[in-house]
């Protein structure tokens, strides 16, 4: 600590990113000149993810994910100072803070900003709440929009792979039009949770290029009213009377932090608040992965792909091609698996017998971690398993959230290792596809640049190396989001002229650390193939069991 202390002393300049992921929100203090991270802290979302009820016990449906604004404030509350105090540096030391968040997830609001679920008339319905990413209820929506937009031929339907997905701004608009138009009656502003952030702290509404382009249909201007009003005629003026805003840029200044944020945090008011931005996207240049054809693949609960191209692709299936989505000046690609470590979650919590859970606590090691150990000691195939990685819907490339988990080749002789090692595998495979893509869209991936919570499983990243016969690089931090909104902060307060600058000092990546074993892509490029003919069988409506599933789970539960 004191030799930390020694080098920030006096005026050597500071940042502070906040990461507001799916659970919790981590601070982190930052040196602008090197990137060096000081200190950090992690406050969870008291409320966590609504999905199975409200605050006041009230039943939520299947496929809702909600939560709850005040968790957010209480990071910037918690976390900041518990940063900087860790740091044990001079908040006055401090030139701007830079923040990201998971998207899309949206928050409806009244002109000042209050969210409509802080008001006593709706505290109860579910609607006034914010809608997280993964929040899936509203497909049915999707589909349709997807459908007027291809019947129509819009221009914008190509930049989003074809498929505008139910987790997107539009779907979920449309759904609270159409299931609560009093609450989309009293809604003012319907606003990504990354500028809400960004509203609380700076006290200005600054809608961020990044999610108005991926997830919000900006390109060059959005969704006509005509197009909007062929939906559903109340819903013809969605883009006017509450979407549409100030945009702002990446780096940019979105304002000075008020003094209720500088009371909230203890860093100095009217300091750099950089406009918003998302979890995936901030990360590139954290691992300073910004060349076309760096693929950086952001593995946590979900998996974001992102990818910076200097041309115009139509890739089948991508969530979104924004001009300046990722950094300015080229073009920034998007796709993702919407589970990924949820699903390992899943299958830990609710599949793995209880003679595991003993063993792993008297061994002090996580589920996972034996799980993996297990594993690990097969040989590929061994396991008799395929598996597709549909247990939170597949966003891409197939862009459906109705489609569901699929394991075949169980037997009485399968055991917890053999499906875990086959859900690792499924995801691996889920993102060759979405690598494979890009390659056939004219716009090859040369390295995949791996960030997340789930570099921290050895066997994972092989596994992910084999599968897409790709060399795995490794970004340098722990926090990659948070160092990524830091950069961000820095370049707001004018500390580098550019993100790229900003990423050349600030960012840090290991390159090459897990690299293709030939006998093993090898034996993986077989059971690709089995998984692609599962995931057509399933994903491209050979068999619609999964859709018909859904509908009866629906009925039965009386919706
Ligand atoms: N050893 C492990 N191997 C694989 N997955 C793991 C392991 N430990 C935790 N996980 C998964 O990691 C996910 C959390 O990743 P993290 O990056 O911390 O979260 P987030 O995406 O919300 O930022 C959880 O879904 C959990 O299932
Ligand atoms: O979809 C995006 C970004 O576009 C993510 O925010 C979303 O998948 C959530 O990411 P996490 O799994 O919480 O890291």
């Amino acid at each position: 600590m004191l030799a930390i202390t020694l080098l920030t002393m006096a005026s050597d300049p500071l940042v502070v990113g906040v990461d507001f992921g799916t659970l919790s929100g981590r601070a982190v203090v930052v040196r602008v000149r090197d990137g060096l991270e000081l200190g950090t802290a992690v406050h969870d979302y008291r409320h966590g993810v609504l999905d199975r009820a409200l605050p006041d016990g009230r039943p939520l449906p299947p496929d809702w994910a909600l939560q709850v604004p005040q968790d957010y404030v209480d990071v910037l509350r918690h976390a900041v100072p518990a940063a900087l105090a860790d740091a044990g540096v001079d908040p006055a030391d401090v030139i701007g803070i830079g923040t990201d968040f998971t998207a899309c997830t949206m928050v409806p609001v009244k002109s000042d900003g209050t969210p409509l679920n802080e008001l006593p008339e709706f505290a109860d319905n579910p609607h006034a709440y914010v809608k997280l990413w993964k929040h899936h209820a509203a497909q049915p929506q999707a589909d349709r929009i997807n459908h007027l937009a291809a019947q129509r031929g819009e221009g914008w339907l190509p930049r989003y792979g074809g498929l505008i997905s139910s987790e997107w701004e539009f779907a979920k608009g449309l759904q609270l039009l159409e299931e609560a138009p009093e609450v989309y009656a009293a809604m003012d502003h319907w606003v990504e949770a990354a500028d809400w952030i960004v509203w609380q702290l700076a006290g200005t509404y600054v809608r961020n290029a990044c999610t108005a382009g991926y997830k919000g249909i900006y390109q060059d201007g959005y969704p006509s009213a005509d197009f909007l009003s062929a939906l559903n005629p109340d819903f013809a003026d969605f883009v006017s009377d509450k979407l549409e805003h100030q945009l702002g840029q990446l780096g940019d200044r979105a304002g000075g932090l008020t003094e209720q944020a500088a009371g909230w945090t203890g860093l100095r008011p009217g300091i750099a608040v950089a406009v918003g931005n998302v979890d995936a996207h901030v990360t590139a240049p954290a691992a300073r992965a910004v060349e076309p054809g760096q693929m950086v693949a952001i593995m946590g609960t979900s998996t974001c792909h992102v990818m910076n191209a200097d041309v115009l692709a139509d890739v089948p299936g991508m969530c979104g091609v924004v001009d300046g989505g990722i950094v300015p000046g080229l073009w920034g690609y998007e796709s993702g698996q919407s589970g990924v470590g949820d699903i390992f979650a899943w299958f830990v919590e609710h599949n793995v017998p209880p003679e595991y859970h003993e063993q792993a606590k008297a061994r002090g090691i996580t589920v996972h971690e034996l799980l993996t150990e297990l594993a690990a000691q097969q040989r590929i195939g061994e396991h008799g398993l395929i598996a597709l990685d549909w247990h939170s819907g597949n966003r891409s490339v197939l862009v459906d959230h109705e489609l569901s988990g699929v394991i075949v080749g169980q037997t009485l002789a399968t055991r917890a290792e053999d499906t875990y090692r086959a859900l690792l595998e499924a995801t691996a495979y889920g993102t060759r596809v979405v690598v494979d893509s890009y390659t056939d869209a004219g716009i090859p991936v040369t390295e995949l640049v791996i960030a997340g919570g789930l570099l921290r499983n050895p066997l994972l990243m092989q596994i992910y190396a084999d599968v897409t016969n790709l060399p795995l690089s490794v970004i340098g931090s722990e926090q990659g989001p948070a160092l990524g909104s830091a950069m961000h902060a820095a370049v707001a307060a004018d500390a580098y002229a550019d993100i790229h600058a900003a990423a050349q000092a600030m960012g840090s990546v290991k390159r090459g650390v897990y690299l293709p074993i030939p006998a093993n892509v090898e034996a993986y490029e077989r059971m690709f193939v089995e998984y692609q003919e599962l995931h057509d069988y399933f994903g491209r409506g050979a068999n619609e069991v999964m859709h018909r599933l859904k509908a009866r789970r629906r009925a039965a539960k009386g919706e």
